[in-house]
């Protein structure tokens, strides 16, 4: 069904495409990652799926003051990576992310599904990494429930992230294993359970994971939102999204709040299966709305 027009209610979305030449607030890159996803997914379908979401939505923010994000921001699109799985497809992704944060604040990378983390996070040149995620994505091989620990020891030398700088908020009961646990304790990452979010609250765990991730000179830090941290209710499209996961508000409150820190670069947003969704793609345009928290973050800056 096409959506309304009205000259005085501006959509989201339909950014002008990446030139070479320019410079940005923000730059949307779609990395549809899925080849070695471990539950069957239509991720690469997600970043159409995302734009087309956008344009549901205004770009203004309510405040006070009310503020427009397009006139507040140059929001570019860099289109997508054309098959970014693979020795081949990694380095590609690798090089474009690179390229696109030399010229921009935030890359915004649009999965895919959580393989992208891993060449989004080298491109960005991150040095600390928080993730929003109900799994800790520590496990042996080539997968979406890998790229935590590819970049910790896969990575060439100089992009390797220091496990005591990654953070991960929202890993989840009966959706892990106690042998990834130790891993992450025994590596000296900073775990920040679902039960402990909802205990201390969002302001207090994003400025501890923030201070942890942005440790050092000239930090540099990537964001990975696995839209499978949301309730399930919220979240239908993701494969192993879980029941009694964070609110679509919540998420979009950790998403804003981590991102209006300057040291975050990058950021993803994982895990969607646009083909699985319901509901008119439900977790589709929460996917787009973290999109959106992103440029406010921005703004807030
Ligand atoms: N980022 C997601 N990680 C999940 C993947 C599960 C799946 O695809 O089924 C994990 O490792 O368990």
């Amino acid at each position: 069904m096409a959506l309304s027009h009205d000259d005085l209610w501006p959509r989201a979305g339909s950014w002008p495409s990446f030139a070479a030449e320019d410079d940005a607030d923000a730059v949307l890159l779609g990395v549809p990652t899925w080849r070695t996803s471990l539950s069957p997914t239509g991720a690469h379908a997600t970043p159409a799926a995302i734009r087309e979401a956008l344009t549901r939505y205004s770009a203004t923010l309510m405040g006070p003051p009310v503020v427009d994000l397009g006139e507040a921001l140059r929001v570019l699109d860099a289109g997508d990576v054309a098959e970014p799985d693979g020795e081949a497809g990694i380095a590609a992704s690798v090089a474009r992310v690179h390229e696109l944060a030399a010229s921009a604040r935030l890359v915004i990378a649009l999965g895919g599904d959580n393989a992208l983390t891993y060449p989004v996070a080298r491109g960005a040149g991150a040095t600390g990494l928080i993730t929003i995620d109900a799994h800790f994505d520590l496990r042996d091989g080539i997968s979406n429930g890998s790229p935590v620990r590819r970049l910790i020891e896969d990575a060439p030398e100089k992009e390797r992230i220091d496990p005591t700088k990654i953070v991960q908020i929202g890993i989840a009961d009966f959706a892990n294993s106690a042998a990834y646990a130790a891993r992450a304790a025994e590596w000296g990452i900073r775990v920040i359970t679902l039960d402990e979010v909802r205990r201390r609250g969002i302001d207090e765990v994003v400025a501890e994971a923030t201070r942890i991730a942005g440790a050092g000179a000239a930090a540099r830090i990537h964001l990975d939102v696995d839209v499978d941290a949301a309730d399930r209710a919220a979240a239908p499209g993701c494969p192993a999204s879980v029941p009694g996961g964070f609110a679509a508000w919540e998420l979009r409150a950790l998403v804003r709040s981590i991102v209006a820190d300057p040291r975050v670069v990058s950021a993803d947003i994982a895990e969607v299966d646009a083909t699985a969704d319901t509901d008119d793609m439900r977790t589709v345009r929460l996917a787009a709305l973290c999109v959106l928290e992103m440029l406010a973050a921005l703004v807030a800056r």
